[in-house]
């Protein structure tokens, strides 16, 4: 099976060397790797954050092991020779519109979460966030106004067809596991919500057995961090489920913990931890590489068949944890690489 590792920016190249090395122990000589250019990395050596090849390799693949992008020499080229625009442009590209972001606190990780231990510990839901729409993929621009001002816009936008598809991946994720699904939404401002709302409710009809619910996204962020155990699966926006991931993520200990998967409708999928590529720690060896460990386990687990060894990658991220492995956003002083050597040590 051929999988796609495109490491890209910052912390992505040394946190994806950890993640392959746990992947080849596990898997033997069953995977083989091919590596592409992506994000910065790429716009400087070919002159576009997503070349043509990475894009064939993506396809090619069984599956996709992705770090990060963003680098801040680049902040200043035009949006569309962002590196940020590789990572959308590959789940749009594949169709890849299903972004699974389990957030579950390690019981050891319980002093490193921002909450107090018996608020955290009860933490372990699932955001399903769509991202194929919503106001990233819009239509965005700068124009002037009738005064004459500067005035930057982006279209928020869902059609019914992109928010049932979305709420159906919540609705079998919430079946699978303790039946309760928050639609989290702006409802009572925006119009795209009131579609999303209408449409989630609609759906319901096919799901009586799962308890769903509404939240708006502000009351959201507040309850996350208030009782974060009320929730087991979220189901929201490209936008509103990017900011209450990384939300969830402090809950459960660091950014540097969350894995998450991106899936297409032939369960084709993108493997990427949830954070980007942290240029203030870049090349110091201080990034943390368990999100993305955990989200080749899942890689292993949803696009190629094998529950058993994804099942082996959490264990061994549990026992390093438990046998005092950290990082320095987990409180220690492991280095990237010796993270690494914990988890394969762990197997
Ligand atoms: N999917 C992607 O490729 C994403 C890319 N980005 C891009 O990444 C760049 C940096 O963005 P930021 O807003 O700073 O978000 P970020 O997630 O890269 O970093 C936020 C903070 O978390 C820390 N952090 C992140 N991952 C960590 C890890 N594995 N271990 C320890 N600490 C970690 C960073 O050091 C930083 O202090 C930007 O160019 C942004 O556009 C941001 C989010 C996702
Ligand atoms: C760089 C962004 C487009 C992506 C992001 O923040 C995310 O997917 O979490
Ligand atoms: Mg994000």
């Amino acid at each position: 099976m051929l999988i796609a590792t495109l490491p890209g920016d910052g912390i992505g190249p040394e946190v994806t060397e950890q993640a392959v090395r746990v992947l080849k122990a596990v898997t033997g000589d069953l995977l083989t790797f091919e590596q592409g250019l992506v994000g910065g990395a790429a716009y400087k050596a070919a002159g576009h954050p997503l070349p043509e090849a990475t894009l064939d390799l993506a396809r090619r693949s069984d599956a996709i092991l992705f770090g990060a992008v963003g680098d801040p020499d680049c902040d200043a080229l035009e949006r569309h020779l962002r590196p940020e625009q590789a990572i959308l442009g590959l789940r749009k590209a594949l169709g890849l519109f299903a972004n699974l972001r389990p957030a579950k606190l390690f019981p050891e990780l319980a002093d490193a979460s921002a909450l107090r231990p018996e608020v955290a510990a009860s933490i372990d839901l699932v955001i399903v966030r769509e991202t194929n729409g919503d106001v990233y993929f819009g239509e965005k621009g700068h124009r002037k106004t009738a005064d004459g001002l500067r005035e930057g816009y982006d279209v928020m936008s869902y059609n019914e067809a992109e928010v049932a598809r979305i709420a159906r991946v919540g609705f079998e994720t919430a079946r699978a596991r303790r039946g309760k699904l928050c639609s989290i939404d702006k409802a009572n401002v925006l119009e795209t919500s009131q579609l999303w709302r209408d449409v989630v409710i609609e759906l319901s009809a096919e799901y009586p057995d799962i308890e769903l619910s509404h939240m708006y996204v502000d009351n959201a962020a507040m309850q996350l961090v208030r009782n974060p155990g009320q929730f087991d699966v979220i189901v929201t926006g490209n936008l509103f489920g990017d900011i209450l991931s990384d939300q969830a993520s402090m809950c459960a200990g660091s950014i540097g913990m969350l894995p998450s998967a991106t899936l297409n409708s032939s369960n084709q999928g993108l493997y990427e931890p949830i954070h980007g590529s942290a240029p203030d720690i870049a090349g110091q060896g201080k990034a943390n590489p368990l999100a993305t460990i955990l989200s080749s386990a899942m890689m292993l687990r949803y696009s190629l068949g094998k529950p058993d060894e994804a099942d082996r990658i959490e264990a061994a991220v549990a026992k390093a944890l438990a046998g005092g492995a950290r990082s320095p956003d987990l409180g220690g002083t492991m280095t990237t690489a010796q993270m690494g050597d914990a988890v394969l040590a762990a197997l």
